[in-house]
């Protein structure tokens, strides 16, 4: 769905942002770039999606180089959520959704009311201006209007940002639905739960390079100590220890008189992410 070869590309002559970035994305996949603010997740979003001119290397959409790829039905079939709401200010959420209905053939359209109302969208704001909006709901019309063309590849940029925890388990659910309409995602988040909980396989990027590149599962598995927390009873005081897993085979290595808890200590994705980077996600 999307091939990228040695992508680079410069802000003016001295600022270079993006690297030489190598990656595909499947049909249907959920992808995700993982990375901390000024890494070069937007960079790369805005030239797959035809904003950014001038780059250098390869990009291809549906087997198409995008560059020569102009036709209105190449675009139609992507679906934008930006930071940066792509919204008309003064307009309300409905006469937005209506507005950009109109670029699209009716039966590619969703029902604007069936898709605001799968956004809980507040019904009080329907005909009310954006500009009235509080960053939560500006960030749902933003989705009304990526969602409202049943795009099938579908770019989303921080998408959870500016919403409150069921806000967010609202967007995931929304994906998680997208994902089983066999729709194609490109996701870009400083946010590890989102790349974690909804990514079938994510990148690393931090200073425009990609670092590592792989399920979610496995990043995490790679840098497994295999660590185990034992918490127990001694001599009347609780204590508790960290031990490598394999020291267990022959039973609890330590004086003990009775045990409490065993878990294991597996890593996070933004453990791993300084793993491979040396740098934190924020
Ligand atoms: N218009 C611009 N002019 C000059 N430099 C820019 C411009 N936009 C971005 N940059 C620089 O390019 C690099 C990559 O920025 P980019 O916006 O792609 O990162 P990001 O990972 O999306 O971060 P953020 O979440 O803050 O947008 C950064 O060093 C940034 O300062």
């Amino acid at each position: 769905m999307i091939e990228v070869k040695d992508l680079t590309f410069y802000y003016g002559k001295n600022k270079q942002a993006l690297h030489g970035l190598d990656f595909t994305v499947e049909d249907g996949e959920i992808f995700g770039f993982l990375g901390p603010n000024g890494s070069g997740k937007s960079t790369t979003q805005k030239i797959l999606t035809g904003i950014l001119k001038g780059y250098g290397g390869k990009v291809s959409l549906f087997g198409q180089d995008i560059l020569s790829a102009h036709t209105q039905e190449f675009f139609q079939k992507i679906g934008v959520l930006f930071e940066f709401p792509y919204l008309y200010a003064n307009l309300s959420a409905v006469d937005n959704l209506k507005y950009f209905s109109s670029f699209y053939p009716k039966e590619q359209i969703r029902s604007i009311e069936e898709v605001l109302e799968e956004l809980e969208f507040k019904p009080d704001f329907l005909r009310k201006p954006v500009s009235s909006y509080s960053k939560g709901m500006r960030q749902r019309a933003s989705m009304a209007r990526a969602l409202i063309s049943n795009p099938k590849l579908l770019f989303l940029d921080e998408p959870t940002s500016g919403l409150d925890p069921s806000g967010a388990v609202l967007f995931r659910k929304i994906i998680e639905e997208e994902r089983k309409k066999g729709t194609t995602v490109f996701l870009t988040t400083h946010n590890m739960l989102d790349a974690d909980l909804l990514c079938d396989r994510v990148a690393f990027i931090a200073d425009g390079e990609i670092k590592a590149l792989d399920t979610p599962k496995n990043l995490k598995e790679r840098g497994s100590s295999h660590r185990v927390v034992i918490d127990y009873l001694y001599q009347g005081r609780r204590e508790e220890k960290t031990i490598e897993a394999p020291e267990l085979e022959a039973g609890i290595p330590f004086a003990h008189d009775e045990m409490i808890s065993i878990h294991s200590q597996e890593p996070t994705l933004e453990d791993m992410f300084i793993h491979y980077t040396g740098r934190g996600l924020s």
